[in-house]
């Protein structure tokens, strides 16, 4: 039943983007800074996108760590970790993250945004965008627990 029809206010429209948390050897995470001109401009953010129109989210994140970043990855290599679920002005983000730690390349910025290799720890020292703050726990979680 549609919101209208429950008789509820209609709510923000879903969007659903994809992101992922690229670690190295070291259990350092990779986070690109959003460019002037873009909503939430400045903040840092997990690489990814929208997910398109017929595409599965795994495939639009293996293009958009190769449009961002010229890297070379594979659904067999990425690993959900967990998802944001946030409420912006206009819209509703499901943003499921996924863990990568197998790629070919080594990751460049392609659309001039600054990258940063981050241990998950040192995260909350980097401006965000709201929905990424309780991402944060479960990649400390998963890279340095008990620390
Ligand atoms: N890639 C990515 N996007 C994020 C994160 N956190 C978060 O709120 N977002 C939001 C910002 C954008 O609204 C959307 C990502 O879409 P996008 O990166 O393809 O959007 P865009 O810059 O091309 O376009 P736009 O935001 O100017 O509409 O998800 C994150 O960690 N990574």
């Amino acid at each position: 039943m549609s919101g209208e029809a429950s008789g509820q206010a209609p709510g923000r429209r879903l969007l659903l983007v994809v992101a992922c948390a690229l670690l190295d050897a070291d259990g350092r995470v990779l986070i690109a800074q959003r460019p002037e001109g873009k909503s939430l401009a400045g903040l840092w953010e997990f690489p990814g996108g929208k997910v398109e129109a017929g595409e599965s989210p795994e495939a639009a994140l293996i293009r958009e760590l190769a449009e961002e970043l010229g890297i070379v990855t594979w659904e067999s290599c990425l690993a959900p970790l967990t998802f944001a679920s946030h409420a912006y002005e206009d819209f509703h983000l499901v943003m499921p993250l996924f863990v990568c730690r197998r790629y070919e390349g080594i990751p460049a910025a392609r659309e001039g945004q600054a990258l940063k290799w981050a241990r998950p720890k040192a995260l909350r020292d980097y401006p965000m965008p709201p929905a990424d703050a309780p991402l944060i726990a479960h990649l400390i979680d998963l890279v340095e627990p008990g620390r």
